[in-house]
């Protein structure tokens, strides 16, 4: 994870578009140093869980598909973390690794019980594919033999998924630089920490060296609590949901200036407290308020990465 933190913060020091505010940074941390906040994985209760390996595979569909809801206004991560947990319970066999090399469109939105063409719905079914056919391939089918290959290491998983699924290879070029993100590969080493509670499938030593996870919730909470900053052009071009190009340099700033902007939140409310603050848990907080707000403007960018 050395690789995303080093690479966002050089588009922190190199960015136009984009400003991390450390006197926001510091109001947060000042204000987070008495009430840490906690936010329980799943406090939504919308996730499969049976404390076994069929959670890791639920887990490892679910964030394949786990980017891009808002071209459908109706659309939300709540739709397909509940639809995935009920196909699933009414179907045990469902994400079984040659059945997921088969779906349709038709039959992911049946799926989500969603009326209509999901958006990039041709890439999430090709993504599911992708992740049927290299399961078997290399892990016996098997999302918890790719887990348990691990050795309790989230940077190892992150690399180790990365590098088996060319879907998760979350990462870009900023003015002639590669930047890492890899925020789905990230997510799915986060999600099982939350879910197993740190412990069996859960249990990473190194839980401390995964970052937030650069989607387009995250940026707009950091804006709103005065932590970043945009420039004219960039306030505007969200105001006004216009389209923001994937790769483009005002993407790329909004997404590794947030990952930057709470490592250096997380490092100054440890310092503060005494005690060590996870990026895991700033960013369960950070996009639990972020969904809280139906008012609050994102970026809008078509991409398969978040
Ligand atoms: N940074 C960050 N981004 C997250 C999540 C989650 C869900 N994590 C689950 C894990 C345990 C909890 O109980 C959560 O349910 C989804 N997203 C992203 O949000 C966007 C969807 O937004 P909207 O269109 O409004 O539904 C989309 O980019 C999606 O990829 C997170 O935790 N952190």
């Amino acid at each position: 994870m050395e690789e995303v933190r080093s690479s966002t913060a050089w588009v922190s020091t190199h960015s136009s578009h984009v400003t991390v505010d450390f006197s926001g940074i510091e109001k947060v941390a000042e204000t987070m140093k008495n009430t840490l906040p906690k936010v329980e994985w799943d406090f939504e209760g919308i996730h499969y869980f049976d404390n076994g390996p069929l959670t890791v595979q639920y887990l490892l569909v679910l964030d394949t598909l786990n980017f891009c809801f808002w071209p459908d206004e109706d659309l939300s991560y709540d739709h397909l973390a509940s639809g995935l947990k009920a196909t699933l319970e009414s179907d045990k066999t469902a994400f079984d690794a040659d059945r997921l090399q088969k779906y349709t469109g038709p039959q992911l939105r049946k799926m989500l019980n969603w009326p209509r063409p999901l958006p990039l719905e041709d890439e999430r079914v090709r993504l599911l594919h992708e992740v049927g056919l290299e399961l078997e391939r290399s892990f016996g089918g098997k999302a918890s033999k790719l887990v348990e290959s691990c050795d309790k290491s989230a940077a190892k998983l992150v690399t180790l998924i990365a590098s088996h699924f060319p879907g998760f290879r979350d990462h870009t070029v900023y003015k002639g630089h590669q930047i890492f993100l890899y925020k789905r590969a990230q997510i799915f080493a986060a999600d099982l920490w939350g879910a197993f509670k740190g412990q069996g499938y859960g249990d990473f030593e190194d839980i401390s060296s995964i970052t937030i996870f650069a989607d387009y919730i995250v940026p707009a909470v950091l804006q709103q609590l005065g932590v970043l900053r945009y420039s004219s052009s960039v306030a505007s071009i969200i105001k006004k949901n216009t389209e923001i190009t994937s790769g483009s340099d005002e993407e790329v700033e909004l997404r590794a200036c947030s990952v930057y902007a709470v490592e250096q939140m997380k490092d100054l409310i440890s310092k503060k407290t005494g005690k060590q603050v996870l990026s895991v848990e700033l960013d369960l907080w950070l996009w639990a308020f972020g969904i809280k707000c139906p008012s609050l403007q994102h970026h809008r960018t078509l991409s398969i990465y978040y």
